[in-house]
């Protein structure tokens, strides 16, 4: 079977679904399948809500509109019409197969599909009540995985026709489109899109460096960054052979602070170790993380410019999501660029060898700056 039409569902059909599907038909323009049809439901829709505005707003900044959308709830007949039926989430998956058992095996997760690859963490998560940042990033994400479904989809639209028996549904149709078999370690390969690049439309250059403890996690980030495009500086170290991790949280710091990387991730065995050697180093804001809400948090709030891991105590499954999270989240600006404000104050103070003696003695303490705009949220 081909892919004409394509169904996306999640919960009330106002934010996940219609963004999924606005991402999902502009990428099969530009992947050359403009022909197939997709649409997007609810399962528990209230018929003719429009879209949230943030969901209107985040969509917006990549050119798309989602102000003719009004929600529907999920019916027999929209469900039969579907050759691929995408969940946003596990639970609502089930629910599909359940409620509508005709059509289970044309049911699949949005985000697996994406991947190409079971996902240990592959439900799209509810953005409902958060703010327009949280609706910005689900963007991006959403996003970039339209682009690797549609191009599985494509394939499948142009190429995949006829080539499986009726009862096969949508796996076997794209497998066969992509010729591989669906249980191929191909399946992981699928071309990643590039990510956000850098001031001035250049590729994103990103130096980094590990010692002995974090060489094997390092040679797989470097490949895992470079098929997604970006620049990669390779700072050492180039062995297993025992070394000290200030060198090279010293070395990739020095290409942040002379402008030749964007970036640095620094890899020892905790992590921890990069992160106080590189936070020595005026205007390196580094951070170790261990999971992916972390790594957003500290570039939305932290704006940090190196991201330290350790090999020793996350896979590498977990640091290439928690990198990929890292490079692709904004910093958010307003308050936040008032508290790094106060940390440059810090470090310039320190240079100056005034310490805690000088100007930030009083004005640092929150107390001693009453009404202060310190004082918000
Ligand atoms: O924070 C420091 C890092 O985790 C180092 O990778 C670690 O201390 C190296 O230890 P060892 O020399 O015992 O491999």
């Amino acid at each position: 079977m081909g892919i004409d039409t394509v169904l996306v569902v999640c919960s009330g059909n106002t934010c996940r679904s219609p963004m999924a599907a606005a991402y999902l038909r502009q990428a099969l323009d530009e992947a050359g399948a403009p022909g197939v049809r997709v649409e997007s439901a609810g399962l528990h829709a209230v018929p003719g809500l429009p879209a949230a505005a943030e969901a209107q707003e985040a969509v917006a900044r990549d050119g798309l509109s989602l102000a003719e959308h009004r929600s529907r709830p999920l019916d027999e007949a929209a469900v039969a019409a579907a050759d691929l039926i995408l969940a946003m989430t596990r639970a609502q998956a089930d629910e599909l197969r359940r409620r509508f058992p005709a059509v289970a095996e044309r049911v699949a997760l949005w985000r697996e599909w994406a991947a190409g690859s079971p996902l240990a963490d592959a439900d799209v998560p509810d953005p409902i009540g958060q703010g327009l940042a949280d609706y910005q990033i689900l963007a991006r994400q959403l996003r970039r995985e339209a682009a690797m479904l549609a191009r599985r989809i494509a394939a499948a639209a142009t190429g995949g026709r006829g080539t499986g028996s009726e009862g096969e549904g949508p796996r076997a149709a794209l497998d066969a489109a992509e010729g591989r078999s669906a249980s191929s370690e191909e399946a992981q390969a699928i071309p990643q899109p590039i990510p956000a690049p850098a001031a001035g439309g250049r590729p994103l250059r990103v130096a980094i460096g590990s010692d002995h403890a974090g060489f094997d996690l390092k040679r797989e980030l470097i490949a895992f960054l470079e098929e997604r495009g970006i620049e990669v500086i390779d700072v050492g170290t180039h062995d297993r052979a025992s070394c000290d991790y200030p060198d090279y949280a010293r070395a990739a710091c020095a290409k942040v602070i002379a402008g030749e990387a964007d970036r640095a991730v620094l890899i020892c065995g905790t992590g921890i170790g990069m992160a106080i050697a590189a936070n020595k180093v005026p205007g390196i804001r580094a951070a170790c993380c261990t999971e992916p809400y972390s790594a957003r948090l500290t570039r939305q709030d932290n704006d940090s410019n190196v991201l330290t891991l350790g090999a020793r105590v996350v896979g590498p499954g977990m640091a290439r999501e928690i990198v990929a999270t890292w490079l692709e989240t904004p910093f958010a600006g307003g308050r936040h660029q008032r508290r790094l404000d106060k940390i440059a104050t810090m470090e310039r103070e320190f240079l100056q060898g005034e310490g805690f003696t000088g100007a930030a003695g009083a004005g640092a303490h929150p107390q001693a700056t009453p009404g202060s705009p310190a004082r918000e949220g």
